[in-house]
C-alpha cells in the first residue's frame, strides 16, 4: 500500500498505515457517526430488563438486527461498534451481521476491552483490563471483518480524583491498546470517559478533561501511535449530575476549548460518547459545538449508545410487531445526530427540536 504523506515522520512501522487513515476518514465522513451497540452481556441485560425482556441470545440478536437493518440507517451511521458475540453472530435469517453491515457500506467495529477493575487505595478509581491475547484477538477480529476497535477507560471526579495514578495508568493503557490495534489493522477508538457523577462545576470538569486528554496524547506519542489512524471518544465537558446544570453554550464552548488545548490536529475525528445525557441533549450539544465560530481541525461527531437507542428500545418492547416503529425511532435520532455533526440540527428558540429529553444517567456507570 502506498505510504501516505501523513505518515512520513511518524514512527508507526506497521503495514496498515494507509488503510488505517482511510478507515478513520470513512468513519468521520460528513454527516455520519457511530452507533455504539457494543454493550457487554451485563449492560445489555440492564437495557433488556428495562423493557421486561430476558437477557437471552435470541433477544440480543433481535435487538441488534432491528438496529442494523433500519431502512436508511447507512445515511447517518458509518460504523457500528459490536460486542464479540455480535461480530460472530448471524441474523435470525442466517446472514452474518458483519455482511449485513458491509452490504450497507457500514464499517463493523469491535469492543476489545474486558471491563474495569479497581485501583487499590484510590477513591474508587479503576483501570481497564483486556491485554491478555489482545494482539491475537485483534488479528482474529480483523479477519472477521472488523476495521476499528474500542477500549473504554473510566475516570471520575471527586476531591482526590482523577488522581495522577488513575490518569497515568489509564492513559498508558489506552496507548498500549491503540498500538496493538494499529499493528493488526484496526483503527483504535481511544475512550477516556470521565463520568458525570458528582456535584462539581463545569469548570472542574473542564480542568479534569484537559488533564486526562493531555496525558492520553503524551502516552500515545510515547507509544508511537499513528494519530491520523485513531479516533478520540471523550465525554462532553459538563457540570456534575448533582450540580446546577450548565447551559448548552457553556458545554459547547468548554468542550471545544478542552479539545483545542489537548488534541493534536493530526487526529481526524472526535466521536463523543453520550454519557447518560438525554437523547435530545446529546444532539443539541453536539450541534452547538459544530455551530461555534472557532478553530476545529477535527470532525466532531457522535458514537452514542444510549442516546441513539433509548427511544428505539422503548418503542420495540421486545415485540416483533413493533420493529418498524422502533426502527423509525432510531432513525429520528440518527438523522438528528447526523445533522448535529454538521451544525445543521434545527432547534427552536428554547434550543429544543424533538422530544426524548429524559435523562439516561446511571449512577457510577461502569459495567
Ligand atoms: O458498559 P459497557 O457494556 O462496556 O458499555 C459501555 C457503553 O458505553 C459506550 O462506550 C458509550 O455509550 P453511551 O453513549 O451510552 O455513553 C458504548 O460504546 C458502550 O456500549
Amino acid at each position: 500500500m502506498a505510504e501516505s504523506s501523513c505518515m512520513s515522520g511518524s514512527a508507526y512501522s506497521g503495514k496498515y498505515g494507509a488503510e488505517l487513515i482511510e478507515t478513520a476518514a470513512r468513519i468521520t465522513a460528513p454527516g455520519k457517526g457511530i452507533l455504539a451497540a457494543d454493550e457487554s452481556t451485563g449492560t445489555i441485560g440492564k437495557r433488556l430488563s428495562s423493557i421486561g425482556v430476558p437477557n437471552e441470545e435470541d433477544n440480543r440478536r433481535a435487538l441488534r438486527e432491528l438496529l442494523f437493518t433500519a431502512p436508511g440507517v447507512e445515511d447517518h451511521i458509518s460504523g457500528v461498534i459490536l460486542f464479540e458475540e455480535t461480530l460472530f453472530q448471524p441474523s435470525a435469517g442466517g446472514t452474518p451481521f458483519v455482511d449485513i453491515l458491509k452490504s450497507k457500506g457500514i464499517l463493523p467495529g469491535i469492543k476489545v476491552d474486558k471491563g474495569v477493575v479497581p485501583l487499590p487505595d484510590t477513591d474508587g478509581e479503576t483501570t481497564t483490563q483486556g491485554f491478555d491475547d489482545l494482539g491475537k484477538r485483534c488479528a482474529k477480529y480483523y479477519q472477521q471483518g472488523a476495521r476499528f476497535a474500542k477500549w473504554r477507560a473510566v475516570l471520575k471526579i471527586s476531591a482526590s480524583a482523577p488522581s495522577p495514578l488513575a490518569i497515568h495508568e489509564n492513559a498508558y493503557g489506552l496507548a498500549r491498546y491503540a498500538s496493538i490495534c494499529q499493528e493488526n489493522g484496526l483503527v483504535p477508538i481511544v475512550e477516556p470517559e470521565i463520568l458525570t457523577d458528582g456535584t462539581h462545576s463545569i469548570e472542574v470538569c473542564a480542568a479534569a478533561t484537559e488533564r486526562v486528554l493531555a496525558a492520553t496524547y503524551k502516552a500515545l506519542a510515547d507509544h508511537k501511535v499513528l494519530l491520523e489512524g485513531t479516533l478520540l471518544k471523550p465525554n462532553m465537558v459538563s457540570a456534575g449530575i448533582d450540580a446546577k446544570p450548565a447551559s448548552t453554550a457553556e458545554i459547547a464552548k468548554l468542550t471545544v476549548r478542552a479539545l483545542q488545548r489537548t488534541v493534536p490536529a493530526a487526529v481526524p475525528g472526535v466521536v463523543f460518547l453520550s454519557g447518560g445525557q438525554s437523547e435530545e441533549d446529546a444532539s443539541v450539544n453536539l450541534d452547538a459545538m459544530n455551530k461555534l465560530n472557532t478553530r476545529r481541525p477535527w470532525t466532531l461527531t457522535f458514537s452514542y449508545g444510549r442516546a441513539l437507542q433509548a427511544s428505539a428500545l422503548k418503542a420495540w418492547g421486545g415485540k416483533p410487531e413493533n420493529v418498524k416503529a422502533s426502527q423509525e425511532a432510531l432513525m429520528v435520532r440518527a438523522r438528528a445526530n447526523g445533522a448535529a455533526s454538521m451544525g445543521k440540527y434545527k432547534v427552536d428558540a428554547n434550543g429544543r427540536s424533538l422530544g426524548h429529553t429524559d435523562s439516561l444517567h446511571e449512577k457510577d456507570y461502569k459495567y
